[in-house]
């Protein structure tokens, strides 16, 4: 089915995913980026999302410090939303580096709706602070501040929760925007080569069962300049686990047909977000056996 921006009907439009292999220079990733994203409209993709660091990988903390001065922020910014708005899409800047303070930067998302306007931003909440072994060390909380809510949005098709990576193993972060009425959930990244081979698929498979909704992730892929390697694979997953599209190592873009009545049959199917309880857990120790009979 080719659904076009016009086409697009209330319950099924085209979604695209941009690969990307972003460098350390903001300018040719933004260009790189607005190219992919002409392509997915091109395709009638009427949303659109970008992996995480779309405008920069950096890990140097003075060239990270370096390019994201409020300027170059802003001119990132207006390219995205000029594309938005001469396309005439939904734009899910999957996310970018922004500075809020002298040397504090949020790893910020930006939904642009298709006038240019901004619809909503989204600030990552979990920090990827880990030691993967073999020297391979990240410790995003030394140049980001940790987002504080969890945010949905309203498409035309329905809600979108925002995510950003990591936030991908946090499940609770994921039923909060799927009780919150999010049929779709967004979850730009640049994971790593050895996690991604490990969790990747599992990990959104398992967001998009649990939630009964879309999963939308695209992703960094390749060696980037400074150094690091992303494992790629963008993914678009049904709430019944299915990959309906899925990206390689390569830049590219992943298109996918959405149609959310689906949501409607498997949660009338399996109705597992009104069974959801709270627990609180009893620890239990070793009785003899009458003190239990009594
Ligand atoms: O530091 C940057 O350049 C921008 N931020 C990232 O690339 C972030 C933090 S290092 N990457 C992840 O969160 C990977 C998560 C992941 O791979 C996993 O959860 O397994």
């Amino acid at each position: 089915m080719t659904a076009s921006p016009q086409a697009a009907s209330k319950s099924v439009f085209r979604a695209a995913l941009v690969q990307m292999c972003a460098g350390r220079d903001v300018a040719r990733n933004v260009a790189d980026a607005v190219a992919l994203i002409g392509e997915a409209a091109a395709q009638q993709a009427a949303y659109v999302q970008t992996p995480e660091c779309t405008t920069l990988m950096e890990v140097d903390t003075e060239r990270l410090m370096a390019e994201t001065k409020p300027e170059a922020g802003n001119a990132s910014l207006a390219a995205f939303s000029q594309a938005a708005a001469d396309k005439k899409i939904w734009l899910h800047i999957g996310s970018m580096a922004v500075k809020i303070g002298e040397r504090r930067l949020a790893n910020r998302s930006y939904l642009f709706a298709p006038n240019g306007d901004v619809s909503a931003r989204y600030d990552k909440i979990h920090m990827f602070d880990v030691d993967l072994g073999k020297g391979e060390v990240y410790s995003e909380s030394v140049n980001y501040q940790a987002g504080s809510n969890a945010v949905i949005s309203e498409l035309p098709w329905g809600r979108l929760g925002l995510t950003i990576c990591y936030d991908l193993r946090f499940p609770a972060l994921h039923r909060a925007l799927a009780k919150a009425g999010a049929s779709f959930i967004a979850g730009p990244a640049a994971f790593t080569r050895i996690t991604g081979e490990a969790h990747w698929h599992t990990l959104l498979r398992a967001r998009a069962i649990e939630t009964e909704t879309f999963i939308l992730a695209a992703a960094q892929g390749g060696r980037h300049e400074n150094g690091r390697e992303t494992f790629g694979h963008s993914l678009i997953i049904s709430p019944w686990g299915e990959i309906l599209g899925e990206g390689g190592t390569e830049p590219g873009v992943v298109i996918g047909d959405i149609d959310t009545q689906r949501i409607d049959e498997v949660r009338r199917k399996i109705p597992s977000l009104t069974h959801d309880r709270v627990f609180s857990v009893v620890e239990e120790r070793v009785s003899p056996l009458e003190t239990i009979r009594k």
